[in-house]
């Protein structure tokens, strides 16, 4: 199967530590895949790197045949990687609708000078984007709460708006940080069945989660990071019954998920 995404011996230092060391791994394409591991661990940091928002120290990214490794972050959405973060970056004060279209907008190639410029081009692009809007949030299940403004909204549904945000960019390869965190059972519920859904629609996704359910269920192959180190790559069966994995995160709590 054809590789979407392959670090090559990726390492992150701040300032003395070692948040991500001699990282190798790959992505096939068509799969739901976890990067699971401790609190610090190296998750988080690593999508950093894979999406720009932060440098690598030394390593290398691949996204395809591409090498991503220091592209700005906006070079790396074009290409058609997206994200959502874990702690939501919304306007809150802006409704669903309007967050939606700031996501939309980022892959126009207007800006405010064209609009000076050639202003015709520029309302036929801000239609595009408003009609787009509309169909994700027809797709989330939220285009009946599109004039409310973000922080008058629970939790869930935020969450929700930020992951509409991010199809707004056209994503081939979704970047989800903690979907599950947050969410209460039937949240949570919704928010999995999206999640498979936007895969049906042919957008991969890697998740970084803590709720083992929620990976078992729904990844085909899964990363472990342990201080900032690969301990595992594997199925979610390999991966459950893998001793090191055991010893360093799971214990017995998937186990006692299950019970
Ligand atoms: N901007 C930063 N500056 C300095 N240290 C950082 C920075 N970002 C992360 N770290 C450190 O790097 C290590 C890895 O953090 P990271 O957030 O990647 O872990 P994580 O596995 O995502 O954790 P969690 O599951 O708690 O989200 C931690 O020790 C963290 O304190």
């Amino acid at each position: 199967m054809k590789t979407i995404l392959r670090t090559e011996n990726v390492v992150k230092n701040f300032s003395g530590l070692v948040a991500v060391r001699d990282l190798s791994f790959e992505m096939a394409e068509r799969n739901i895949h976890a990067l699971i591991g401790p609190n610090g661990s190296g998750k988080t940091t690593t999508i950093n790197m894979i999406t720009g928002a932060f440098p690598v120290t030394s390593g290398r990214i691949f996204y395809g045949d591409t090498e991503i490794s220091t592209m700005p972050t906006h070079q790396i959405a074009r290409l058609g990687i997206g994200r959502t973060f874990q702690n939501l970056k919304l306007f809150t004060s802006m409704t669903v609708m309007e967050n939606l279209m700031v996501g939309g907008h980022q892959m126009m190639p207007s800006g405010i000078l064209r609009f000076l410029i050639d202003p015709a081009t520029s309302r036929k692009e801000e239609k595009q984007v408003e009609e787009k809007a509309k169909q994700v949030l027809d797709f989330i299940g939220m285009y009946d709460l599109k004039d409310e403004k973000v922080s008058s909204l629970p939790y869930g549904r935020q969450k929700m708006t930020e992951l509409g945000r991010a199809l707004m960019m056209d994503p081939k390869l979704l970047f989800l940080d903690e979907p599950a965190a947050g969410l209460n059972p039937s949240e949570r519920v919704e928010f999995v069945n999206i999640m498979l859904k936007t895969f049906d629609l042919g957008i991969d996704l890697f998740l970084i989660e803590h709720n083992m359910d929620v990976v078992m269920n729904i990844c085909s192959r899964i990363t472990v990071l342990n201080f900032g180190a690969k301990i595992a790559e594997g199925t979610p069966d390999e991966i459950k019954n893998n001793d090191e994995v055991i010893k360093a995160y799971l214990g017995n709590r998937y186990q006692s998920e299950k019970a």
